[in-house]
């Protein structure tokens, strides 16, 4: 077991116009489950290859448990990494699928199967050894990926995008086994997803990247209730976040009907003169307040447990489509002229519209 720190980590691939990986700090916990997440291409990848000693760094050092391994070789770092999907060989038994790494080594056969054995016992797949992985349910399969990724014993897990491509319904995500054994295990773990709902659901804490560079790393509920930047209030939640650019004057922005004040610390945060205000749809409702929102529902979508209503707006002369998770009264037809209005006790989020970044609470 141990703590990784990535210091200033840089990676720019030859020829490329900006670093795939962008002076990254971050520093994960022994026996965390840090979820790296943003948009493809965001650098997730990169970085766990880093870590594992698959990709140089151009700047910058990885340690693990306080050691620098920028010299050490990979198979020498103490990392397992899972690529995508779950990897697994449909040809071979969950058995031999765990013990691959092993005999990879040149382990003895026996002190393989023995291993094999226990870590099977450990993730809860010893009863599955001898299937193939075509056969047994995903749970099974996911199991096996952790108890594949375990059995060199490594003090670190690296697993990139264990669930894409695998058929995991995404309501189902959030109940993965890895996460559960994961906690068991209590191994440092780094999982990387371009999910934003699977970040949500497993993870002790969430590192957000956007281009090469770290946005934000906290608890899920604190990201998603306080996003330090545009990007990460854009990535997370599900439809996400609306954004919508404002221009502030004498220390009040306009949305429609509606007056947003700005604290001095606020107004003197701002590198210009707009400002990006955000609210998510669950936090907008349609009503009559004279004071809302004026818009037009351009799109009705019933989810099942309620709607979601796309409504067009004009701020400062530029069309702005807003999203409403609408729960409860009437349901508006498209068309149709409504009032938003912001629900009682819900945040506003502002964000300077030329660095991106929050605005002081
Ligand atoms: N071997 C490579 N050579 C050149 N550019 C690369 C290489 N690998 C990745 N990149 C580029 O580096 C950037 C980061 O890619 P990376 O795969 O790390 O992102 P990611 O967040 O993991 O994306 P995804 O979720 O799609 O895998 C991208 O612009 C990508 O095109």
């Amino acid at each position: 077991m141990a703590d990784v720190r990535f210091l200033d980590a840089t990676r720019v691939f030859h020829g490329a116009w900006r670093p795939a990986v962008d002076g990254v700090d971050i520093d994960v916990r022994d026996g965390e489950l840090l979820v790296l997440t943003g948009p493809s291409g965001s650098g997730k990848s990169t970085l766990l290859r880093m870590l594992a000693g698959l990709e140089p760094l151009d700047r910058g050092s990885v340690l693990i448990g306080g050691k620098d391994v920028g010299r050490t070789a990979p198979d020498k770092r103490g990392v397992s990494m899972i690529f995508q999907g779950f990897a697994l060989f449909p040809h071979q038994t969950i058995r031999e699928n765990i013990a691959l790494p092993l005999t990879m080594r040149k382990s003895s056969a026996k002190s393989a199967a023995a291993r094999v054995q226990q870590v099977a016992e450990l993730c809860g797949v010893a009863d599955h050894l001898n299937s193939k992985p075509d056969a047994v349910g995903y749970d099974v399969r996911q199991r096996t990926t952790m108890a594949r990724a375990i059995v060199r014993r490594p003090d670190v897990v690296c697993l990139d995008e264990p669930l894409a491509g695998s058929g995991v319904p995404l309501m189902m995500r959030g109940r993965s086994p890895i996460a559960a054994l994961q906690r068991e295990l209590g191994i440092t773990t780094l999982y990387a997803t371009c999910s934003s709902v699977d970040a949500w659901s497993i993870a002790d804490r969430i590192a957000v990247l956007d281009s090469g560079r770290v946005q934000q790393v906290g608890a899920p509920a604190e990201v998603f209730s306080k996003p330090a930047t545009i990007a990460v209030a854009q990535f997370l939640g599900e439809p996400g976040m609306n954004l919508v650019t404002a221009l502030a004057e004498e220390g009040v922005a306009r949305l429609g009907g509606l007056a947003v004040g700005l604290t001095p610390p606020q107004a003197s945060a701002l590198t210009g003169n707009r400002l990006v205000i955000g609210v998510r749809p669950e936090d907008l409702s349609i009503g009559a307040e004279s004071d809302g929102i004026r818009a037009t529902a351009v799109l009705v979508r019933d989810t099942g447990r309620d709607y979601l209503v796309t409504a067009r707006t004009v701020v400062d002369g530029e069309e702005s489509d807003l999203v409403v998770r609408h729960t409860n009264g009437p349901v508006p037809v498209k068309g149709e002229s409504v009032v938003l209005g912001v629900r009682a006790g819900a945040t506003l989020h502002l964000f300077d519209a030329g660095s991106g970044a929050r605005l002081p609470d």
